[in-house]
């Protein structure tokens, strides 16, 4: 069974109506866009959710309640990140319906977010065309009690950074699996850092003299120039680049920020994986079916259920609404 089905339900209800309303941005960036979303049937009002595995279930949840909470009728520019998450987010958002899809602009992190936009029927830019975004959410490998964060490990971390800056709202979503006190317990494989390719081997014995272990606790490789897989050589980011995973001891991972700013400052990156004070809330799924926030001003709270339906927040300007 497809992971996101109701992408391929929903994607083909969206309708392009002659005479629906105008509704502006409040975004200086925003220009409508001249591509209609995909011609289609009507929404229908509630959708019948497949059952799918506990990781997958929690995924889903959590995207679904932060686009609930994040995604509504006045925000016209979103960005739209990367991994097995974001799949749930394009679905959600889908699922609002025509109206609220119709002037919107979706900004992608990488190859796989822009597939998913197009395959989606909706209107696809990029963060040059508009470099303020109302709302980015975004997959996270692992997510701290303070919503720092570890990304990379799909090589997005150059752009889903740009688009997590370029934000005014940069919500992350994941399950259950990726919440942790201190970064590095479950993410063991290192920090992803994209370099510039000529200046791979430099960057490695930097990383290494800086304190990154050469092999981890359980014994398995450590700093690495990440290899592809059915592919001979090392992976090529979306920008051309390579990556370098870079694991530290627990008491450097402590202090994210500091070792931010150290890896940040070595000739030939292009940027680390660690996204650090930038993110409004982190919404975790859980097995049970509940949905756990963590959020920027220090509150954690808890969402029961999740309705199958979206709920669409926000207002539209009503002076141009017809
Ligand atoms: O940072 C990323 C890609 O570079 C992803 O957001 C991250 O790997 C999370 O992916 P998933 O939702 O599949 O766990």
């Amino acid at each position: 069974m497809a992971p996101t089905p109701a992408v391929d339900i929903l994607k083909a209800t969206l309708a392009s109506s002659p005479d629906a309303p105008k509704i502006p941005s409040s975004n200086p960036n925003f220009i409508p866009p001249t591509q209609p979303v995909t011609p289609g049937k009507q929404l229908p009002t509630s959708v019948e959710l497949p059952v799918l595995p506990a990781v997958e279930g929690a995924k889903r949840l959590a995207a679904y309640a932060a686009v609930d909470d994040y995604v509504g009728l006045q925000h016209k520019v979103i960005g739209i990140g990367s991994g097995s998450t974001v799949p749930y987010v394009v679905d959600r958002i889908l699922a609002q319906g025509l109206q609220a899809n119709k002037e919107r602009v979706f900004i992608p992190t990488g190859f796989q977010s822009k597939e998913l936009i197009i395959k989606a029927g909706l209107t696809l830019g990029d963060v040059d065309q508009y470099a303020t975004i109302d709302v980015t959410i975004d997959g996270a490998d692992e997510v701290d009690n303070e919503l720092n964060s570890i990304k990379g490990g799909g090589a997005c971390q150059l752009r889903e950074k740009v688009l997590a800056e370029a934000a005014e709202t940069w919500i992350m979503v994941a399950d259950y699996r990726k919440n942790s006190h201190v970064l590095g317990t479950t993410w063991t494989q290192g920090i992803p850092i994209e370099v510039a390719p000529f200046a791979y081997a430099k960057v490695l014995t930097n990383l290494s003299h800086m304190g990154s272990l050469s092999t981890l606790p359980n014994g398995k490789p450590g700093l690495n120039l990440r290899m592809g897989k059915m592919k001979a050589g090392p992976v090529v980011s979306d920008n051309g680049n390579f990556i370098i995973d870079a694991p530290f001891p627990e008491e450097m991972m402590k202090k994210p920020v500091d070792l931010l700013h150290r890896i940040k400052m070595l000739t030939g990156v292009v940027e680390v994986g660690l996204f650090c004070g930038m993110a409004k809330a982190a919404y975790f799924g859980n097995e049970d079916g509940t949905v756990m926030i963590r959020r920027n001003d220090g509150t954690v709270s808890k969402i029961s259920s999740v309705p199958n339906t979206p709920v669409l927040k926000g207002q539209a300007d009503d002076a141009t609404v017809a």
